[in-house]
Protein backbone atom coordinates (compact mmCIF):
# COMPACT_ATOMS: atom_id res chain seq x y z
CA UNK A 1 0.00 0.00 0.00
CA UNK A 2 1.18 3.54 -0.66
CA UNK A 3 2.57 4.96 2.35
CA UNK A 4 2.23 9.37 2.87
CA UNK A 5 5.32 11.02 2.35
CA UNK A 6 6.41 14.19 4.53
CA UNK A 7 5.60 16.10 1.92
CA UNK A 8 2.03 15.09 1.65
CA UNK A 9 2.56 13.26 -1.59
CA UNK A 10 1.99 9.04 -1.29
CA UNK A 11 4.95 7.23 -1.83
CA UNK A 12 4.59 4.35 -4.79
CA UNK A 13 4.93 1.08 -3.65
CA UNK A 14 7.85 -1.35 -5.11
CA UNK A 15 8.04 -4.97 -5.31
CA UNK A 16 11.63 -6.45 -4.72
CA UNK A 17 13.02 -9.83 -4.83
CA UNK A 18 13.54 -10.55 -1.24
CA UNK A 19 14.62 -11.00 1.84
CA UNK A 20 16.52 -7.71 2.74
CA UNK A 21 20.03 -8.51 1.63
CA UNK A 22 19.34 -9.78 -2.11
CA UNK A 23 21.14 -8.10 -4.58
CA UNK A 24 17.48 -6.72 -5.84
CA UNK A 25 16.76 -5.31 -2.71
CA UNK A 26 20.66 -3.11 -3.06
CA UNK A 27 19.58 -2.25 -6.57
CA UNK A 28 16.40 -0.68 -5.21
CA UNK A 29 17.42 1.11 -2.40
CA UNK A 30 20.69 2.60 -4.42
CA UNK A 31 17.60 4.19 -7.06
CA UNK A 32 15.03 4.60 -5.14
CA UNK A 33 16.42 5.41 -1.62
CA UNK A 34 13.14 6.65 0.94
CA UNK A 35 11.16 7.52 -2.06
CA UNK A 36 9.27 4.33 -2.51
CA UNK A 37 7.69 1.88 -0.40
CA UNK A 38 9.10 -1.47 0.00
CA UNK A 39 6.97 -4.77 -0.73
CA UNK A 40 9.40 -8.16 -0.85
CA UNK A 41 8.43 -10.97 -2.74
CA UNK A 42 9.99 -14.87 -2.70
CA UNK A 43 10.49 -15.25 -5.98
CA UNK A 44 11.37 -13.36 -9.48
CA UNK A 45 7.85 -14.70 -10.53
CA UNK A 46 5.74 -13.28 -7.57
CA UNK A 47 7.30 -9.94 -8.31
CA UNK A 48 6.48 -9.75 -11.94
CA UNK A 49 2.84 -10.84 -10.74
CA UNK A 50 2.82 -7.99 -7.82
CA UNK A 51 2.39 -5.35 -10.26
CA UNK A 52 -1.48 -3.72 -9.89
CA UNK A 53 -2.53 -0.46 -8.95
CA UNK A 54 -1.44 -0.58 -5.62
CA UNK A 55 1.84 -1.91 -6.29
CA UNK A 56 2.80 0.21 -9.00
CA UNK A 57 6.16 -0.30 -9.28
CA UNK A 58 8.45 -3.74 -9.75
CA UNK A 59 12.37 -4.78 -9.94
CA UNK A 60 12.97 -7.87 -11.68
CA UNK A 61 17.19 -8.73 -12.06
CA UNK A 62 17.24 -8.93 -16.29
CA UNK A 63 20.80 -9.91 -17.17
CA UNK A 64 24.44 -10.09 -15.77
CA UNK A 65 27.94 -9.50 -17.17
CA UNK A 66 29.24 -12.73 -16.53
CA UNK A 67 26.28 -15.60 -16.83
CA UNK A 68 23.98 -13.51 -19.47
CA UNK A 69 20.40 -13.24 -19.10
CA UNK A 70 17.91 -14.13 -16.39
CA UNK A 71 16.10 -16.97 -17.95
CA UNK A 72 12.85 -16.36 -15.18
CA UNK A 73 12.48 -12.81 -16.58
CA UNK A 74 12.40 -13.39 -20.02
CA UNK A 75 10.22 -15.70 -19.89
CA UNK A 76 7.81 -13.64 -17.95
CA UNK A 77 7.94 -10.97 -20.47
CA UNK A 78 6.31 -13.54 -23.29
CA UNK A 79 3.07 -12.93 -20.68
CA UNK A 80 0.60 -11.16 -22.27
CA UNK A 81 -0.10 -8.68 -19.63
CA UNK A 82 3.49 -7.25 -20.94
CA UNK A 83 2.86 -3.35 -22.67
CA UNK A 84 -0.75 -3.97 -21.34
CA UNK A 85 -0.88 -3.69 -17.10
CA UNK A 86 2.99 -4.08 -17.27
CA UNK A 87 5.43 -1.76 -19.04
CA UNK A 88 9.42 -1.62 -18.84
CA UNK A 89 10.27 2.10 -17.53
CA UNK A 90 13.85 1.82 -16.74
CA UNK A 91 17.08 -0.01 -15.76
CA UNK A 92 19.36 -0.21 -12.75
CA UNK A 93 22.87 -1.64 -13.04
CA UNK A 94 24.56 -2.87 -9.62
CA UNK A 95 28.42 -4.15 -9.26
CA UNK A 96 28.06 -7.64 -7.56
CA UNK A 97 30.72 -8.87 -5.36
CA UNK A 98 29.72 -12.47 -4.27
CA UNK A 99 30.75 -13.85 -0.50
CA UNK A 100 30.32 -18.05 0.60
CA UNK A 101 28.95 -17.42 3.84
CA UNK A 102 28.41 -20.28 6.29
CA UNK A 103 26.72 -21.08 9.94
CA UNK A 104 29.64 -19.61 12.48
CA UNK A 105 32.22 -22.00 12.72
CA UNK A 106 31.26 -23.92 9.93
CA UNK A 107 35.00 -24.94 7.69
CA UNK A 108 35.62 -25.06 3.87
CA UNK A 109 36.33 -28.91 4.32
CA UNK A 110 32.84 -29.73 5.74
CA UNK A 111 30.79 -27.95 3.00
CA UNK A 112 29.13 -30.69 0.71
CA UNK A 113 26.19 -28.31 -0.26
CA UNK A 114 26.17 -24.67 -1.89
CA UNK A 115 23.13 -23.14 -2.16
CA UNK A 116 22.42 -20.12 -3.97
CA UNK A 117 20.15 -18.19 -7.01
CA UNK A 118 21.43 -19.91 -10.55
CA UNK A 119 22.60 -17.04 -11.33
CA UNK A 120 24.85 -16.24 -8.46
CA UNK A 121 26.02 -19.95 -8.95
CA UNK A 122 26.71 -19.57 -12.28
CA UNK A 123 28.82 -16.38 -11.62
CA UNK A 124 30.93 -18.41 -9.66
CA UNK A 125 31.45 -21.46 -11.58
CA UNK A 126 35.57 -21.20 -11.49
CA UNK A 127 35.62 -20.85 -7.37
CA UNK A 128 33.39 -23.78 -6.89
CA UNK A 129 35.21 -26.23 -9.19
CA UNK A 130 38.22 -25.56 -8.09
CA UNK A 131 37.63 -25.30 -3.73
CA UNK A 132 34.59 -27.40 -3.38
CA UNK A 133 34.72 -29.50 -6.75
CA UNK A 134 32.24 -32.33 -4.94
CA UNK A 135 29.64 -30.24 -3.43
CA UNK A 136 26.22 -30.44 -4.55
CA UNK A 137 24.81 -26.89 -6.48
CA UNK A 138 21.22 -26.11 -4.98
CA UNK A 139 18.88 -23.54 -6.55
CA UNK A 140 17.26 -20.82 -4.58
CA UNK A 141 14.85 -18.52 -5.14
CA UNK A 142 17.40 -15.45 -4.03
CA UNK A 143 20.67 -15.25 -2.39
CA UNK A 144 19.70 -13.79 0.27
CA UNK A 145 16.79 -16.83 1.01
CA UNK A 146 19.09 -19.49 0.73
CA UNK A 147 21.64 -17.45 3.62
CA UNK A 148 18.46 -17.57 5.85
CA UNK A 149 18.25 -20.93 5.35
CA UNK A 150 21.59 -21.83 6.73
CA UNK A 151 19.66 -20.84 10.03
CA UNK A 152 16.85 -23.30 9.81
CA UNK A 153 17.22 -26.95 11.61
CA UNK A 154 17.59 -28.80 8.05
CA UNK A 155 17.29 -27.22 4.53
CA UNK A 156 15.21 -30.29 2.64
CA UNK A 157 16.84 -32.81 4.70
CA UNK A 158 20.45 -31.34 3.89
CA UNK A 159 22.67 -30.53 7.59
CA UNK A 160 23.27 -26.67 7.71
CA UNK A 161 26.48 -27.29 9.17
CA UNK A 162 27.17 -29.43 5.98
CA UNK A 163 26.12 -26.36 3.63
CA UNK A 164 27.20 -22.73 2.49
CA UNK A 165 25.58 -20.07 0.45
CA UNK A 166 26.55 -17.68 -2.09
CA UNK A 167 25.25 -14.30 -1.18
CA UNK A 168 25.78 -10.40 -0.83
CA UNK A 169 28.56 -9.71 2.41
CA UNK A 170 25.23 -7.42 3.62
CA UNK A 171 23.64 -10.69 4.83
CA UNK A 172 26.49 -10.88 8.14
CA UNK A 173 25.16 -7.92 9.27
CA UNK A 174 21.66 -8.86 8.95
CA UNK A 175 22.24 -12.22 10.41
CA UNK A 176 25.07 -12.18 12.94
CA UNK A 177 24.52 -16.07 13.21
CA UNK A 178 26.40 -16.41 9.79
CA UNK A 179 30.51 -15.62 8.59
CA UNK A 180 32.16 -15.13 5.44
CA UNK A 181 34.73 -17.67 4.88
CA UNK A 182 35.29 -15.99 1.08
CA UNK A 183 34.84 -13.08 -0.15
CA UNK A 184 35.16 -11.86 -3.96
CA UNK A 185 34.28 -15.31 -5.51
CA UNK A 186 32.55 -14.30 -8.53
CA UNK A 187 34.34 -15.87 -11.91
CA UNK A 188 35.41 -12.13 -12.81
CA UNK A 189 35.97 -8.85 -10.65
CA UNK A 190 33.85 -6.98 -13.37
CA UNK A 191 30.52 -8.01 -12.48
CA UNK A 192 27.12 -6.57 -12.94
CA UNK A 193 23.61 -7.02 -13.08
CA UNK A 194 21.43 -4.75 -14.72
CA UNK A 195 17.78 -5.02 -13.74
CA UNK A 196 14.42 -3.83 -15.49
CA UNK A 197 12.36 -1.08 -13.54
CA UNK A 198 8.53 -2.31 -14.32
CA UNK A 199 5.51 0.21 -14.35
CA UNK A 200 1.96 -1.11 -13.84
CA UNK A 201 1.48 1.91 -16.75
CA UNK A 202 3.24 3.75 -19.03
CA UNK A 203 2.46 6.55 -17.19
CA UNK A 204 2.85 5.25 -13.31
CA UNK A 205 4.54 8.43 -11.73
CA UNK A 206 8.11 7.32 -11.06
CA UNK A 207 10.33 8.98 -8.71
CA UNK A 208 13.59 10.81 -10.32
CA UNK A 209 16.66 9.54 -9.85
CA UNK A 210 19.44 11.52 -7.50
CA UNK A 211 22.09 11.11 -9.75
CA UNK A 212 21.85 12.35 -13.68
CA UNK A 213 19.30 10.81 -15.70
CA UNK A 214 19.92 8.57 -19.00
CA UNK A 215 20.69 10.68 -21.31
CA UNK A 216 19.43 7.79 -23.79
CA UNK A 217 16.21 6.41 -24.38
CA UNK A 218 15.11 2.95 -24.94
CA UNK A 219 12.77 0.47 -25.88
CA UNK A 220 12.33 -3.17 -25.27
CA UNK A 221 9.96 -4.46 -28.67
CA UNK A 222 8.77 -8.67 -28.39
CA UNK A 223 8.60 -9.79 -31.99
CA UNK A 224 7.10 -13.55 -33.30
CA UNK A 225 5.65 -14.89 -35.81
CA UNK A 226 2.00 -15.20 -35.48
CA UNK A 227 0.77 -19.30 -35.26
CA UNK A 228 -0.04 -19.38 -38.86
CA UNK A 229 2.61 -18.14 -40.47
CA UNK A 230 4.56 -21.29 -38.81
CA UNK A 231 3.51 -23.50 -41.78
CA UNK A 232 5.70 -20.74 -43.92
CA UNK A 233 9.42 -22.68 -44.22
CA UNK A 234 12.22 -21.11 -43.62
CA UNK A 235 10.99 -18.58 -41.03
CA UNK A 236 12.89 -14.90 -41.79
CA UNK A 237 13.67 -13.43 -38.47
CA UNK A 238 15.97 -11.00 -40.09
CA UNK A 239 13.08 -9.75 -42.68
CA UNK A 240 11.33 -8.87 -39.08
CA UNK A 241 14.57 -7.71 -37.77
CA UNK A 242 15.31 -5.49 -40.99
CA UNK A 243 11.82 -4.38 -41.10
CA UNK A 244 12.10 -2.54 -37.56
CA UNK A 245 15.05 -1.12 -38.78
CA UNK A 246 16.26 0.42 -35.03
CA UNK A 247 19.57 0.60 -33.40
CA UNK A 248 19.56 -2.78 -31.28
CA UNK A 249 22.04 -2.47 -28.72
CA UNK A 250 20.44 -6.73 -27.11
CA UNK A 251 18.82 -9.54 -28.89
CA UNK A 252 17.16 -12.05 -26.71
CA UNK A 253 15.36 -15.70 -27.55
CA UNK A 254 12.87 -17.61 -25.92
CA UNK A 255 10.67 -20.59 -26.96
CA UNK A 256 7.29 -19.19 -28.13
CA UNK A 257 4.85 -20.37 -24.74
CA UNK A 258 2.34 -21.38 -27.93
CA UNK A 259 2.80 -25.46 -28.51
CA UNK A 260 4.88 -24.86 -31.26
CA UNK A 261 8.06 -26.64 -31.28
CA UNK A 262 10.93 -24.44 -32.11
CA UNK A 263 8.19 -21.48 -32.36
CA UNK A 264 10.42 -18.22 -30.67
CA UNK A 265 9.55 -14.78 -29.36
CA UNK A 266 12.35 -12.22 -29.40
CA UNK A 267 12.93 -9.47 -27.55
CA UNK A 268 14.79 -6.76 -28.96
CA UNK A 269 15.90 -3.59 -26.97
CA UNK A 270 16.52 -0.82 -28.96
CA UNK A 271 18.82 2.98 -28.09
CA UNK A 272 17.50 6.00 -29.35
CA UNK A 273 20.53 6.84 -31.98
CA UNK A 274 20.74 10.71 -31.42
CA UNK A 275 20.51 11.57 -28.26
CA UNK A 276 16.92 13.36 -27.65
CA UNK A 277 15.55 12.81 -30.94
CA UNK A 278 11.73 14.33 -30.63
CA UNK A 279 10.41 11.44 -33.63
CA UNK A 280 12.12 8.76 -31.63
CA UNK A 281 8.64 7.68 -30.20
CA UNK A 282 7.26 7.92 -33.52
CA UNK A 283 10.21 5.84 -35.17
CA UNK A 284 9.75 3.33 -32.81
CA UNK A 285 6.29 2.84 -33.15
CA UNK A 286 6.86 2.91 -37.23
CA UNK A 287 9.37 0.15 -37.03
CA UNK A 288 6.38 -1.55 -35.21
CA UNK A 289 4.02 -1.15 -37.99
CA UNK A 290 6.26 -2.23 -40.34
CA UNK A 291 7.29 -5.84 -38.90
CA UNK A 292 3.11 -6.36 -39.29
CA UNK A 293 3.42 -5.51 -42.50
CA UNK A 294 6.06 -8.09 -43.00
CA UNK A 295 3.59 -10.84 -41.68
CA UNK A 296 4.91 -10.55 -37.66
CA UNK A 297 3.96 -9.78 -34.68
CA UNK A 298 5.54 -6.98 -32.71
CA UNK A 299 4.16 -5.67 -28.93
CA UNK A 300 5.98 -2.55 -27.65
CA UNK A 301 6.73 -3.74 -23.91
CA UNK A 302 8.04 -0.51 -22.72
CA UNK A 303 9.90 2.87 -23.90
CA UNK A 304 11.79 5.02 -20.69
O1 LIG B 1 19.06 -13.38 -5.37
C1 LIG B 1 19.36 -12.16 -5.41
O2 LIG B 1 20.05 -11.58 -4.55
C2 LIG B 1 18.91 -11.38 -6.56
O3 LIG B 1 18.63 -10.22 -6.46
C3 LIG B 1 19.01 -12.07 -7.90
C4 LIG B 1 20.44 -11.99 -8.28
C5 LIG B 1 21.28 -13.04 -8.01
C6 LIG B 1 22.62 -12.94 -8.34
C7 LIG B 1 23.11 -11.78 -8.92
C8 LIG B 1 22.26 -10.74 -9.19
C9 LIG B 1 20.91 -10.84 -8.86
Amino acid sequence: MAEPQIDGQEKPTLAFLGPVGTYSHQAAYDRFGSTVTYSERQTITDVFHALSPSVPLALIPQENSIHGAVIDTYDLLRSPCMGKTSFVRGDVVLSIKHSLVVRKGVRLGEIQHVLSHEQALGQCRAFLREHLPTASLVPYASTAGAARALLSPSIDGLDPLKCAAICSRVIVSILPELEILEEGIQDNNVNYTRFYLLAYSDHTAIPPPSTAPPTQRHALVRISYPPGAMAEKPRNQTRLLNALDLYVIRLDRRPSPLPIPFHDVYFVEVEEETMTDPSWTNQVMRGIQRVSKQGGEANLLGMW
